[in-house]
């Protein structure tokens, strides 16, 4: 047939720029907080998109920004199995009991030195969520549940603009488990209690259970408008990309589309671990997300892999915790999960 407007390869053409250029923005505005795109050149570009697309569905691809929010209301969750479990922290509330983890992982490698090198990450108070990608593109994702079986809750977080629908590099290995946890800022849990509140609707405990409780929305749509956000912490997958030390996987998250906590530090020893917790005691009342502790990590991906996990704990990290507030954030009425 004679073609009257553009062909179809410049369509498709374009439908790709427009996907990159998106995709870009959304990266800088989402994980590096640093916007490169005004809004309103954005929602043009991206109507733009969703016209072609809209005229050439065989266009649409999985990772068009187009393709986060789904329609239909899933029946229920399926439990599915990590492909790697999922662990919980042990937690230490003092330094004595940081000082004896210390001591119970030397004992099983006791030929490193004191300057072993440990990576402390402030603990997100949100859920933990693991994200499964195959050749670069998201395939799953899911609750921890129980570390062996989770809740499969992809649509849900596939609306998380700083979860990359698609992994930012040429060479993606052909699988990938990411985890991290997904939150909600404190701000967004305040003007969602609002609104909670000015519709007579039960309001949220606090943010770890506003997040946890969004994730458990069987329709997506209801989980976009939520504007959940994630923060990696870890990543596996075959290979080279299996030996990362602590402080370069982390790097290598970020590289690859992933927002990670900004205010990570690589600490020599133990007293330095304990002076950043003092540090951060005063200080992470400043951000913008709850923490409720530090994560205290090995940075040698090879002592990790050489102390291993206990049946329910790893043996190579420890939740350094806070004490817990007693100004609850937002107790004064009958708070209900829905
Ligand atoms: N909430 C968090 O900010 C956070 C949580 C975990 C984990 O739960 C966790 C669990 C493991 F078995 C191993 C490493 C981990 O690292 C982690 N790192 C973090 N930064």
């Amino acid at each position: 047939a004679s073609q009257t407007g553009p062909t179809t390869t410049a369509i498709a053409q374009r439908a790709s720029e427009l996907r990159q250029l998106l995709q870009q923005a959304s990266y800088a505005y989402y994980v590096l907080d640093q916007p490169v795109m005004e809004d309103a050149v954005y929602d043009r570009l991206y109507r733009e998109l969703q016209d072609l697309e809209q005229q050439h569905p065989s266009l649409i691809t999985p990772d068009s920004p187009t393709q986060r929010v789904g329609e239909q209301p899933a029946t229920g969750f399926e439990s599915v199995q990590h492909r790697i479990p999922l662990y919980s922290l042990e937690n230490a509330f003092d330094a004595e009991e940081l000082r004896s983890w210390d001591q119970r992982w030397r004992k099983l490698a006791p030929d490193v030195p004191a300057d072993a090198g440990y990576v402390c990450e402030l603990k997100i108070d949100g859920a933990a969520i693991a994200l499964s990608y195959e050749n670069g593109l998201l395939v799953r994702g899911a609750t921890r549940g129980d570390g062996t079986r989770g809740e499969e809750i992809t649509a849900n977080l596939r609306t998380i603009k700083s979860i990359p629908l698609r992994l930012q590099t040429d060479q993606p290995p052909e699988w990938l488990e990411v985890r991290g946890e997904a939150f909600l800022s404190l701000t967004r849990f305040k003007q969602l209690n609002t609104e909670r509140e000015k519709h007579g609707e039960a309001l949220f405990a606090n943010p770890r259970n506003a997040a946890a409780g969004t994730l458990r929305q069987l329709d997506p749509r209801i989980v976009a408008e939520r504007q959940l956000d994630f923060f990696a912490y870890s990543i596996q997958g075959p290979n080279d990309w299996a030996n990362l030390d602590q402080a370069a996987s982390l790097d290598c998250l970020q590289s690859l589309g992933f927002r990670v906590e900004p205010h990570r530090q690589t600490c020599p020893t133990l007293a330095e671990v304990e002076q950043y917790f003092s540090d951060w005691d005063a200080r992470r009342r400043d951000l913008p997300y709850l923490t409720d502790g530090v994560v205290v990590k090995l940075q040698s991906r090879r002592l990790q892999d050489e102390l291993g996990f206990t049946q329910k704990f790893p043996r190579w990290a420890i939740a350094l915790k806070y004490p817990a507030d007693e100004a609850p954030t937002q107790l004064q009425h009958v708070t209900v999960q829905v």
